[in-house]
């Protein structure tokens, strides 16, 4: 092993066997000893000049498999589509899908997730390959989990499970199946599914899906008011779970422990759990437990008295818990229009077919010309009009879910997750360009008071009204978004911070002037704006949402109803409008 490392490192000639064995080598070690796994790849990219072409994809999945380890999903995601269309090996291309599915669901892009899930399926009876069957099935299971396809997931979990007996998949598979009986509120917490899924992890020595079955145990049994078993349960294998660091289980556990204390009455312990909970939180991301653990702060601060803390969590809660809705919607429309979207292209074949019966029987007629014949072609005419019927009311649909999928029910401005994913691409092109990018982020001014004062309906007729002001003078190539409950974002190609300050300014009067014929007497109706230009503040779209947001506050802090514009984190917040 060392002679073939060094003949890589030092440029002499390798064995082509040499990289097949390596590749194979840091394949089989990549989640078992990740250290080795990078050394080899490093090894074997230093020498990828002597690599044969399929040589060279399996270093490429293998690399796509590293980037995506390490969390780099944006890099990851590529790599992925690229193996897939130039390798020839039909494993690797089956293995890389697989994995593409897998860093999809977890980047939330589920849209194409389930593109690259219906070419995995349609390829799994031709798949013989255990190992790609395996990774196929368990992204199967995943993506439909996720999406509340609980059936289908318990499918594909089933079918793992009966190809993978005795094997580290059998684990797997019996851990997605507990998944799927607990979302779909069918797990008996002391059942047989429990029990054989514990067994088999434990057998295999994999302690983190081990903990992931607890996890759903702890949760059945607190569902069925059992804290203290469910206690028990926790605090049992809460010190092995902290070893594996895997925080996702992590902070479930804590806030797991948080619920059942809380309902036992323990508040003090409660509020340590949740708080724990917050602190080993998954980086940049809203989860379940985030959300649980804000909500319980929430109620212990509100049962304790302590009434500003709890309007604190409050807020938290109610922003963690919208961006989590927002988040598993998403996921189940992407699910609906994946099936609209199959359903209509089986409906196009369909039609062919039957065009080609009609082609047929007009050319026998021609000889024949029998009355009987022209029945039949004019009802095959008539089905074949049906089904385009049809397939245009698929596709209606489809494009409607779209709709919905992506703009804002309120203001029927693009939402959230659609701003985040349109304004990337559209960043990343100005980069790629070299061409200066603005950003407006706009929130409204004490919007709390109108709606305490007037009603939440009131605070939505505020909200419409802003919006169609501000729309008056965008261009609809100039990206218009509502990132929170008063928030909204403006993404600006091809601007200078100094056309994006004079567009504030404009719509920052437009805004103000709503406030005479709003319908609300006496009620002040202005927004406070924070710009920034990628010269200051990069391509990023989370540092230019987080400049925006410094220069926000700014003008907040100064008085409202202004803009501020950002100038970099040396110069001083200036160039206040008006
Ligand atoms: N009517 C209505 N209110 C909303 C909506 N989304 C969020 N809100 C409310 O917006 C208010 C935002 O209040 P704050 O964050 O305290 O901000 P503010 O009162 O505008 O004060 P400043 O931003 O400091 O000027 C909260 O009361 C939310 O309940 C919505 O869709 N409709």
């Amino acid at each position: 092993m060392l002679c073939a490392l060094l003949a890589v490192a030092g440029g002499i000639a390798a064995q082509p066997g040499d990289f097949d064995r390596k590749l194979g080598e840091a394949d089989a070690l990549k989640s078992s000893d990740y250290p080795r796994f990078a050394a080899i790849l490093t090894d074997v990219d230093a020498a990828k000049a002597e690599l044969a072409p399929a040589q060279l994809q399996y270093l490429n999945y293998l690399k796509a498999w590293e980037r995506g380890y390490a969390g780099d999903y944006e890099q990851a995601i590529p790599l992925y589509k690229a193996v897939i269309s130039q390798s020839e090996d039909a494993v690797l291309q089956f293995r890389a899908t697989a994995s593409l599915v897998s860093n999809l669901t977890i980047a939330r892009r589920y849209q194409e997730a389930y593109t690259y899930l219906d070419m995995l399926v349609e390829r799994l009876p031709q798949t013989s390959n255990p190992q790609a069957r395996e990774q196929g099935l368990h992204a199967a299971a995943l993506l439909n989990i996720q999406a509340g396809q609980y059936d289908l997931g318990l499918d594909f979990s089933n079918r793992l499970l009966q190809e993978r007996k005795g094997l580290r998949g059998e684990c797997i598979a019996r851990e997605l199946r507990v998944e799927s009986l607990y979302k779909s509120n069918r797990l008996d917490p002391e059942g047989e599914d429990v029990a054989l899924a514990l067994e088999t992890c434990n057998s295999h020595g994999e302690v983190v899906f081990a903990n992931i079955v607890r996890g759903y145990q702890a949760k059945a049994r607190i569902d069925k008011g059992r804290y203290r078993d469910a206690i028990t349960l926790l605090d049992a294998s809460y010190e092995e779970l902290q070893r594996t660091r895997y925080l996702r289980m992590v902070s479930e556990f804590d806030v797991l422990l948080a619920n059942a204390h809380f309902n036992l009455g323990d508040l003090a312990k409660a509020r340590a759990y949740a708080l724990r909970s917050v602190d080993k939180r998954v980086p940049n991301e809203v989860t379940e437990p985030l959300v649980a653990a804000y909500q319980l702060l929430y109620r212990i601060a509100q049962q304790q008295g302590e009434t500003k803390t709890a309007l604190a969590y409050y807020e938290k809660y109610a922003e963690a818990d919208k961006q989590h809705l927002d988040d598993v919607s998403a996921r189940a429309l992407a699910y609906q229009m994946a099936r609209h979207q199959a359903i209509a292209t089986k409906l196009q074949i369909e039609a062919l077919n039957k065009q080609n019966q009609v082609l047929q029987l007009q050319q026998q007629l021609a000889g024949k010309a029998a009355e009987t014949s022209r029945l039949y072609i004019a009802l095959l005419i008539a089905g074949l009009l049906m089904l385009f019927l049809w397939a245009f009311h698929t596709k209606r649909r489809q494009l409607h879910f779209r709709h919905l999928s992506q703009h804002d029910g309120l203001t029927g401005i693009i939402n959230r997750p659609h701003f985040i994913d349109v304004a990337r691409r559209t960043l990343d092109d100005c980069r790629r360009s070299v061409r200066e990018c603005s950003l407006i982020l706009l929130d409204l001014d004490h919007f709390k008071t109108i709606n305490d004062l007037h009603g939440h309906a009131a605070g939505d007729q505020v909200l419409k009204q802003v919006v169609a002001a501000c729309s008056t003078y965008l261009r609809p190539n100039q990206l218009f978004g509502r990132i929170g409950g008063e928030e909204f974002a403006i993404l600006l190609a091809d601007c200078s911070a100094v056309r994006a300050m004079a567009l504030a300014e404009q719509l920052r009067q437009a805004v103000a002037a709503t406030s005479v014929g709003s319908g609300l007497p006496g009620v002040n109706i202005s927004c406070s704006f924070g710009v920034v230009s990628s010269v200051t503040a990069g391509y990023e779209l989370r540092q230019l949402l987080a400049s925006a947001d410094a220069a926000l506050y700014q003008a907040k802090r100064d008085g409202r109803n202004q803009v501020v514009l950002y100038q970099g984190k040396q110069g001083a917040l200036g160039a206040v409008l008006p």
